[in-house]
């Protein structure tokens, strides 16, 4: 089963040249708090070029259930919201699907108003760790009661006088420090959250656009975010920018496909997202920035990546890991086309996503004749070079859309394609996904069932 219905098999056949434009759909991470900050401030927020995924739109019905208005207007989703402190207690269960963003943010954004909430999502979702976020939450004085072991379905009540806090991350999480400022914001005093590793900075960046005080500073122990609490948030006219976790498959699939020249337009490049990039380009795949700029005070460029015949194995630094988390499944996909080993250390995040990645594209990548080395926090890829990738086994997805995506862009330039048990996770973070590689020539199409 899919997350909302029944399994849907996908084939990507071996494909190529891939060419044209690809359009891919608004940053995930950036939709998410766009529609939290809205609903936390008084008053009509706009946000174009939200994405339509099925995470974001839960995170939109979970606002709702707590007393904020959010609905489209033609191409535009407006968010009337109730302020900092003025979320309702929902009625009903809060269902965040397949979204451990949506979730864990929004357990931050309530866990300092005197009001319960239950959470729960998918057998994925319920099947991550949430000690993560109640942990801290708890230091605000929210108390937190779910299954063994931390796991959803889990009832959160927050905190009648909430205090301030100062928290250390113990893992390089952007959702358990976005859940810490969140929770920061309606708890009087100064909450102080201090990374080892500099993880996305939307949160920091778009509290800032409404109107809080936020300081970050670089220090020895790591970076130092400092957030005033009780701010009046200010409704803001948001463009979200395109996902650079999305644009990855189009940009992988035109560089491990023969004859391809992929131009995808208006992507981020955030350093706390871009690693991938950085990282195919000391593989030695084409791919340049185009038209670089600034835009709403992020880097942005038009990346174009043609077909790179002469990939090498690397060594990805463990310090780029949170820049390119969600990236490693599909950088492994790509890895398999290059000579030599691609070895990706510093990464133990993997094993609690939507699945556990490293054991999940491990699996699936031996099955289609691709050794692979793993341990608890690295894993290594042996490449093949191009022409000796023969593919033609069936995955499982386990309800992981970036695994669906990554064997799918595999099976594009793999001797006998790929085939996934199931395509319908790929909905929660880019639903066009079928059509936009479809246009730019590849084969990938729903099994009839
Ligand atoms: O804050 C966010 O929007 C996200 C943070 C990352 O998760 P972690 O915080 O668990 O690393 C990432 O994997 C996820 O896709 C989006
Ligand atoms: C890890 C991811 O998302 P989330 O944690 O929001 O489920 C992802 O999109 O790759």
């Amino acid at each position: 089963m899919s997350a909302h219905g029944p399994a849907i098999p996908m084939i990507a056949r071996k494909s190529g040249p891939l060419n044209g434009t690809a359009e891919v759909p608004g940053d995930k991470s950036i939709s998410h708090r766009a529609l939290i900050l809205g609903a936390l401030s008084v008053g009509e927020t706009r946000v174009t070029g939200l994405l339509e995924g099925q995470d974001v739109l839960d995170t939109g019905r979970a606002m709702r259930a707590f007393g904020a208005e959010v609905f489209r207007d033609g191409a535009t989703w407006v968010v009337h919201g109730v302020g900092v402190g003025g979320f309702m207690e929902p009625d009903q269960v809060i269902d965040c699907g397949n979204s451990g963003t949506g979730v864990r943010l929004i357990m931050g954004a309530m866990a300092t108003s005197p009001i319960a909430a239950t959470f729960t999502g998918d057998a994925s979702l319920n099947s991550r760790p949430m000690a993560r976020v109640t942990d801290p939450l708890a230091l605000f004085g929210a108390q937190a009661m779910g299954r063994t072991g931390g796991r959803l379905p889990m009832t959160i009540r927050g905190a009648e006088r909430p205090l301030p806090v100062r928290y250390e991350t113990p893992v390089p999480s952007a959702q358990v420090k976005s859940a810490v400022l969140l929770a920061g914001l309606n708890a009087p005093g100064e909450t102080v959250v201090l990374e080892a590793e500099a993880t996305r900075d939307h949160s920091e960046r778009m509290l800032v656009g409404f109107g809080a005080e936020v300081d970050v500073e670089d220090t020895p122990q790591g970076r130092l975010i400092t957030l005033q609490g009780r701010p009046e948030l200010h409704p803001q006219t948001i463009a979200v920018p395109r996902d650079p976790s999305s644009a990855a498959f189009p940009v992988c699939a035109a560089i491990i496909t023969e004859g391809s020249d992929v131009l995808v337009p208006n992507i981020g490049l955030n350093p706390t997202r871009a690693g991938l990039f950085t990282t195919l380009r000391e593989m030695g795949a084409d791919l340049t920035y185009e038209n670089e700029r600034e835009e709403g005070g992020e880097p942005v460029a038009d990346l174009r990546a043609r077909f790179s015949p002469d990939l090498k194995g690397i060594e990805v630094p463990a310090e780029r890991a949170a820049s390119m988390i969600d990236e490693y499944p599909v950088l492994s996909a790509v890895a398999a086309y290059a000579e030599g080993a691609t070895y990706m250390p510093g990464v133990k995040e993997l094993r609690v996503k939507e699945s556990d990645r490293i054991d999940a594209m491990a699996e699936g990548l031996r099955a289609n004749g691709i050794e692979v080395d793993e341990g608890e926090d690295w894993w290594r890829v042996h490449g093949r070079g191009f022409g000796d990738v023969t593919g033609g086994a069936t995955v499982a997805s386990r309800l992981d859309h970036r695994i669906a995506m990554s064997f799918l862009v595999f099976g594009m330039a793999a001797e006998k394609g790929c085939r996934v048990d199931d395509g319908g996770p790929i909905a929660t973070s880019f639903p066009i996904f079928e059509p936009l590689m479809t246009a730019l020539g590849a084969t990938v199409e729903r099994e009839a069932t």
